[in-house]
C-alpha cells in the first residue's frame, strides 16, 4: 500500500524548488533563446548525448547556454565515442566555449559501445577529462532500475563511479532518471546515503507535458506509469488527453524530505547531502520555466495572517 505523503508543506516546496536544474537537447537552443528571460542566472542546464546530434550541435548547444548566462553540463556518452580521439575533440571544444567545468557522464544507450568505453566509469577512470578543465562529473541514478540492467550492477556502478570521483579528486552529483512515484525515489536516496554517498542527488522530474508524451518517454526508460502511480502524480490511464505537471510530486517529495532530521534532505543541491531538482523537459524549457514560476507563485502567496503558511 502507497505511504500517504504529508500535507504539502509551502515552505519545503519553495526550499526544493531552489537551484532546480534542467535538460535540453542539441535541437532545443531555439527554445533555450525564446525561454532565456525566464530561466535564473545561473541555472544548470544539461545537453544531451543523443543518436540524433552532432559534435557541432552539441557544442553550439552548450555555447548558447553558456552565452545567455547559464552553466551547462553536457553529457558524455561512453558507448556513443568512437575512439579517445573523439572524446578528446569534444571536450576541447567544449573547453574553448567555457563548457567543460560540469560534465554528465553516461553509460549510452547502444547495446554495445561503438568505441573504446564500455561505461561511464571508463570516461571517469580515462584521466582524460581533467585534462580538459572538468571539475564536477555527474552520475546517473535509477530509483526503478532500468530495463537492460540489473539493480546490483546498477548499485555497483553508482558506489564504483563515487569511488573513482573522490580518487580522482573530482566533485561528484547524482542524477536520477525521472519518475512519478517519490517512494521509490525515497528509498533509493536513502539507500544511497546508508552506503555512505553524501554526493548530492537531482532528482529527475517531468516537466509539464502532454500525457501521451510522458507516458511515451516513461515506456521508452523503463519508469513506472501504472494507474495507481498516475493517479497519485495526477493525471488518470482513462484519459489521455491534456497535460500534467510535476505540482504534487513536487510536493509530496519535499514534505516528506523535509519531515527527516533537520540539516538532511533539504540542503541546497550544490552541497553533500542535498536534493534538488532536475527536470527533464519534454515539454519543453520554456513551459518548464513557466511551470516553476506558477508554482513558486501558488506557494508563495501569505495567507490572512500576511505569513508563508504551512500547508
Ligand atoms: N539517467 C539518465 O538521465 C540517462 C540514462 N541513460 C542510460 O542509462 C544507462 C545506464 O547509464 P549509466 O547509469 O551511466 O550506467 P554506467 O555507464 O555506469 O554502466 C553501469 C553498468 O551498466 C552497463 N551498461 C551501461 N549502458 C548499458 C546499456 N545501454 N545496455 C546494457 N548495459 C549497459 C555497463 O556496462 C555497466 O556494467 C545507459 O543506457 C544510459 O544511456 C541515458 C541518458 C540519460
Ligand atoms: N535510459 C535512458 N535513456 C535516455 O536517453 C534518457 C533517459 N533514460 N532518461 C531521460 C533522459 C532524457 N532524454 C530525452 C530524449 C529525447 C528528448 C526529446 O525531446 N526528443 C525529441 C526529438 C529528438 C531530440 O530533440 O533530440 C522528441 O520529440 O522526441 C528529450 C529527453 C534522454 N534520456
Amino acid at each position: 500500500m502507497a505511504r500517504s505523503a504529508p500535507a504539502p508543506n509551502r515552505q519545503a516546496s519553495l526550499d526544493l524548488i531552489e537551484g532546480y536544474s534542467l535538460e535540453m537537447t542539441g535541437k532545443d537552443v531555439p527554445s533555450l533563446i525564446e525561454a532565456k528571460d525566464r530561466i535564473p542566472a545561473g541555472t544548470r542546464i544539461n545537453v544531451t548525448f543523443l543518436g540524433n546530434e552532432d559534435l557541432d550541435m552539441r557544442v553550439a548547444a552548450a555555447k548558447a547556454v553558456r552565452e545567455h548566462g547559464f552553466v551547462p553540463v553536457p553529457h558524455l556518452s561512453a558507448r556513443r565515442l568512437k575512439s579517445q580521439a573523439e572524446l578528446e575533440e569534444f571536450l576541447g571544444r567544449l573547453q574553448e566555449v567555457g563548457a567543460s567545468e560540469q560534465v554528465f557522464t553516461i553509460g549510452g544507450d547502444p547495446a554495445t559501445p561503438e568505441g573504446p568505453y564500455e561505461d561511464s566509469l571508463a570516461l571517469i577512470t580515462s584521466g582524460v577529462l581533467q585534462r580538459y578543465g572538468v571539475r564536477e562529473v555527474g552520475i546517473g541514478g535509477y530509483p526503478e532500475g532500468h530495463p537492460d540492467i540489473s539493480t546490483d550492477t546498477l548499485t555497483g556502478a553508482v558506489r564504483d563511479k563515487a569511488a573513482a570521483l573522490r580518487e580522482a579528486g573530482l566533485d561528484a552529483l547524482v542524477i536520477t532518471q525521472f519518475a512519478f512515484d517519490i517512494d521509490p525515489v525515497l528509498a533509493w536516496i536513502d539507500a544511497l546515503r546508508s552506503a555512505g554517498i553524501d554526493a548530492p542527488v537531482r532528482v529527475g522530474t517531468p516537466g509539464p507535458a502532454g500525457i501521451k508524451r510522458l507516458l511515451g518517454f516513461a515506456r521508452r526508460f523503463g519508469v513506472g506509469a501504472n494507474a495507481m502511480i498516475v493517479k497519485k502524480y495526477g493525471f488518470s490511464l482513462t484519459n489521455l488527453m491534456g497535460e500534467a505537471g510535476p505540482d504534487r510530486f513536487v510536493d509530496d517529495l519535499a514534505a516528506t524530505l523535509a519531515e527527516r532530521t533537520p540539516g538532511t534532505g533539504l540542503d541546497h543541491p550544490d552541497k553533500p547531502g542535498g536534493v534538488g531538482l532536475h527536470f527533464y523537459t519534454f515539454g519543453g524549457l520554456g513551459a518548464t520555466a513557466d511551470w516553476v514560476h506558477r508554482f513558486r507563485a501558488e506557494r508563495s502567496t501569505t495567507d490572512a495572517a500576511g505569513t508563508a503558511g504551512q500547508g
